[in-house]
């Protein structure tokens, strides 16, 4: 599949963008090679500047459970646009969308906007931090959390596929009040909160993390928080950025029947727009100014397009249910024909789904922590990836970043993919890549 105008946009983008990009995780770092340039999207498929159909895994890395250019979701923006871009005023759309959003997610009564995850995030640090006046957190290896500070300590996505998993230009302060346990394993946690009494504001991460591949929490691991964070006055925080109105309309709250204290969201919510939010119990949310003295704010936070999208694609969610066991469906449909192929070409993998998130890992199983990821074999993700490429499908460009499917990927979408995987495998087997 030739792509020169990506080439040509790329290296042009290099003399102005650092790396020639705006988020390292699309740099084709970990895979070696050219990023695409796109042009434009629909449905499950995405085109670039050399006209190339690909079919979509990333799906703008979550946001869009719909499929691309939703057309609620776009007469909602065009609307929104025409009575303006911004007020920096209160407006009856953000309303809504806060009333929707704590509808649909358990215990979640006051909820704030943002711009991103990552402030969403860093906001229910410092929220945490303000409401039981203590400093440390407790993160965990290869879960990634946005680019605040304190989380670039071991972090997962864009961080580890480079290898930093712990940036340069963290204070050291900053890194010594956060603590990393180990993913599934309660006994870290424990004993982190032993040797740390009295001094941990929050335990915070990905109740199904999807940034160091697709982990889900073994049986009893959320429970288990959530009993500690108890015993210890530390507040549970969920980061829901990715999960959220994905692996159920409650997110992992829903799905898993744990109350965290504290929630951070991101992608779904805003539809594809730049949009975070944070919340919790109203107890929690007091803090929170103006009521409380946690500062906390954005000029263009809840921002009138970007709520109109997120309104309109939620609303959309929660009008149809069934949209969850048909991605239920389409996604293990994919998971079991890959699964096949990979068996049929003689490949050593292992993998993990909840609902529309998945990751193959090609190491022998389980993957159920940071320490069983980094057994995957990336040199072979890499080769896996371009051959994929060439046969028109659009992978995560990284042994650690889950796949997403969306609603548009019906069953004519997931047997070419499957195909494609099949002609790909056969033509790495040939050229002895597959070993
Ligand atoms: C779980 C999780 N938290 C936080 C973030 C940060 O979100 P953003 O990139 O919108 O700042 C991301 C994605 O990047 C994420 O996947
Ligand atoms: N894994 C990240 C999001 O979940 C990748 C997106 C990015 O950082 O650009």
């Amino acid at each position: 599949m030739p792509y020169p105008n990506s080439q040509k946009y790329f290296e042009e983008a290099g003399k102005f963008i650092p790396g020639g990009v705006n988020s390292p995780a699309r740099a084709f770092k970990g895979v070696g090679g050219t990023p695409l340039f796109m042009k434009k999207a629909e449905g499950a498929f995405m085109y670039d500047e050399d006209g190339n159909e690909l079919i979509d895994y990333i799906g703008s890395w979550g946001p869009m459970i719909l499929g691309h250019a939703f057309p609620a979701v776009v007469e909602a923006v065009r609307n929104a646009a025409l009575g303006s871009t911004s007020f920096g005023t209160p407006t009856v759309i953000e309303n809504r969308m806060a009333e929707l959003v704590c509808s649909l997610v358990p215990g979640l009564d006051k909820i704030r906007m943002t711009n991103s995850g990552t402030e969403a995030t860093m906001s229910t640090i410092r929220v945490a931090r303000g409401y039981t006046g203590r400093d440390k957190v407790i993160k965990f290896e290869g879960c990634y959390h946005g680019h605040g500070d304190a989380f670039l300590i071991k972090a997962g996505s864009g961080a580890l596929t480079l290898g930093q998993p712990s940036s340069p230009g963290v204070t050291a302060g900053t890194a010594k009040d956060t603590l990393t346990a180990d993913y599934n394993s309660i006994d870290s946690v424990r004993k982190l909160l032993e040797e740390n009494r009295d001094e941990v504001a929050a335990i915070i991460l990905e109740p199904v993390a999807g940034n160091m591949g697709c982990v889900p929490p073994k049986k009893g691991f959320l429970e288990g928080l959530r009993k500690l964070c108890d015993e210890h006055g530390v507040l549970l925080i969920f980061d829901e950025v990715m999960c959220g109105f994905r692996v159920a309309p409650g997110g992992a709250t829903e799905r898993y029947g744990v109350q965290p204290d504290l929630m951070a969201f991101g992608k779904v919510i805003g539809a594809g727009m730049p949009v975070g939010a944070f919340g919790g119990s109203d107890e929690v949310m007091s803090v929170v100014s103006p009521n409380g003295p946690v500062y906390q704010a954005g000029t263009l936070s809840g921002n009138p397009v970007a709520m109109s999208a997120g309104l309109a694609l939620l609303g959309e969610l929660k009008k149809n249910p069934h949209i969850y066991d048909d991605l239920e469906a389409q996604s293990a449909k994919l998971e079991n024909g890959m699964l096949e192929v990979f068996e049929k070409h003689g490949i050593t993998v292992a993998n993990n789904r909840v609902g529309s998130m998945l990751g193959f890992f090609f190491c022998e199983g389980p993957v159920e922590s940071f320490a069983d990821v980094s057994r995957t074999d990336t040199k072979f993700f890499s080769r896996f990836f371009h051959s994929m490429l060439a046969e028109g499908v659009y992978l995560p460009p990284s042994a650690f970043e889950a796949w997403f499917v969306s609603h548009k990927h019906d069953d004519a979408v997931i047997q070419r993919t499957i195909d494609a995987a099949d002609k790909a495998l056969a033509s790495m087997n040939k050229t002895g890549e597959t070993r």
